[in-house]
């Protein structure tokens, strides 16, 4: 699948250090499962997490969740090496924790692409994420975006976040406001993915699932997960309506019946239907497919 095409409703973390958690994370229907060398994981444990997790992306098969690893900050020791394993196994996505600036990313980009010459992969096939953790990350997020054409996304990171900006997180979010936006623009300006940050009190569901509305309503393309009870509330909030699905259905086949007749432009009930219109339908028939709402061809199922 092409990279841009993908959705990535979520992204779940998975501690490198758990052996448990590790091999089952393929059953719970994330979009994209992060396997995390970085903060989950101990200094003490940092060589065995990279070893689990290079021996789980050999062995298991994850099916067509897309596989991505958080490796340790290039302020660390542990990078280096963390590139280099991950590479070698195949990863699809390397994410690169609290990313301050485009020669950060770019810095990476020369790491892996070595690493892609040592281990005979295709030079370019690793693709790359940042997580924004700090108001110099949100300052330069722009640069960030756009630093390298392997970049599929970023991130926001608001315990880091908050904490470099001497606040914390409240259930409204207003501490966020800047830096969503601020990460979302840079996304879309650099044709790259957006993300939302983790939400941690595993038992506050109201709370989550409030967040989730607002991410989406902002167009965000998913979420950091911690726990596999909350892919399913973000499916829920990322499923478009009948009544959206419908809609898409007609514009889809509207526009091929138009293009057969040699025509680009066409209307629906009056209203013109143009070139943004068709990219919302067709995300919304790739949505009501992943909650299998419709079919593959993008036909209603049969009851
Ligand atoms: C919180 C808890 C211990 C609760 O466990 P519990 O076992 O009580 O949970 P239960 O609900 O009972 O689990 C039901 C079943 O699911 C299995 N299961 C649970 N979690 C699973 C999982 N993650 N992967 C696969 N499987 C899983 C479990 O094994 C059980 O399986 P089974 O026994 O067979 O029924 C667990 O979830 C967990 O460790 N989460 C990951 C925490 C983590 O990675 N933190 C670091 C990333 S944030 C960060 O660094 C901040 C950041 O950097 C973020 C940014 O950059 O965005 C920033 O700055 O903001
Ligand atoms: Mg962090």
């Amino acid at each position: 699948m092409v990279a841009s095409e993908r959705l990535r409703r979520t992204m779940m973390f998975v501690p490198g250090n758990n052996p448990g958690l590790i091999k089952d994370a393929g059953i719970f229907g994330a979009d994209s499962i992060m396997f995390d060398l970085e903060d989950a994981v101990s200094l003490a444990e940092k060589d065995a997490a990279r070893y689990l997790v290079y021996e789980a992306l050999s062995r298991f098969d994850y099916g067509d969740a897309e596989l991505v690893v958080r490796i340790n900050g290039l302020d660390t020791p542990f990078y280096q090496n963390d590139i280099k394993a991950m590479v070698k196994a195949g990863i699809d996505v390397i994410r690169l924790p609290k990313t301050e600036s485009a020669e950060m990313v770019q810095e990476l980009e020369n790491l892996v692409a070595s690493a892609e010459q040592e281990f005979g992969r295709e030079v370019g096939s690793t693709h790359l994420m940042a997580a924004i953790e700090s108001a110099k990350g949100v300052v330069n997020a722009n640069e960030i975006a756009a630093a390298s054409d392997r970049m599929i996304g970023i991130a926001l990171s608001a315990e880091d976040y908050t904490t470099d900006m001497k606040t914390h997180r409240y259930p409204d979010g207003q501490e966020l406001l800047y830096a969503r936006n601020v990460i979302l623009h840079a996304a879309r300006a650099a044709g790259i993915a957006a993300f939302d940050t983790v939400f941690t009190n595993l038992d506050d569901e109201e709370g989550f699932i409030r967040e989730t509305k607002l991410i989406h309503q902002l167009g965000f393309d998913g979420k950091s997960v911690i726990n596999p009870r909350q892919i399913p509330l973000v499916n829920q909030v990322y499923q478009p309506s009948q009544k959206e699905i419908i809609n898409a259905q007609n514009v889809i086949m509207a526009i091929q019946a138009a293009q057969q007749k040699g025509s680009g432009v066409i209307a629906i009930n009056g209203q013109m239907v143009d070139r943004p219109v068709v990219l919302r339908a067709e995300r919304v028939m790739a949505l009501a497919k992943a909650n299998h709402l419709v079919d593959q061809e993008g036909n209603n199922i049969e009851e």
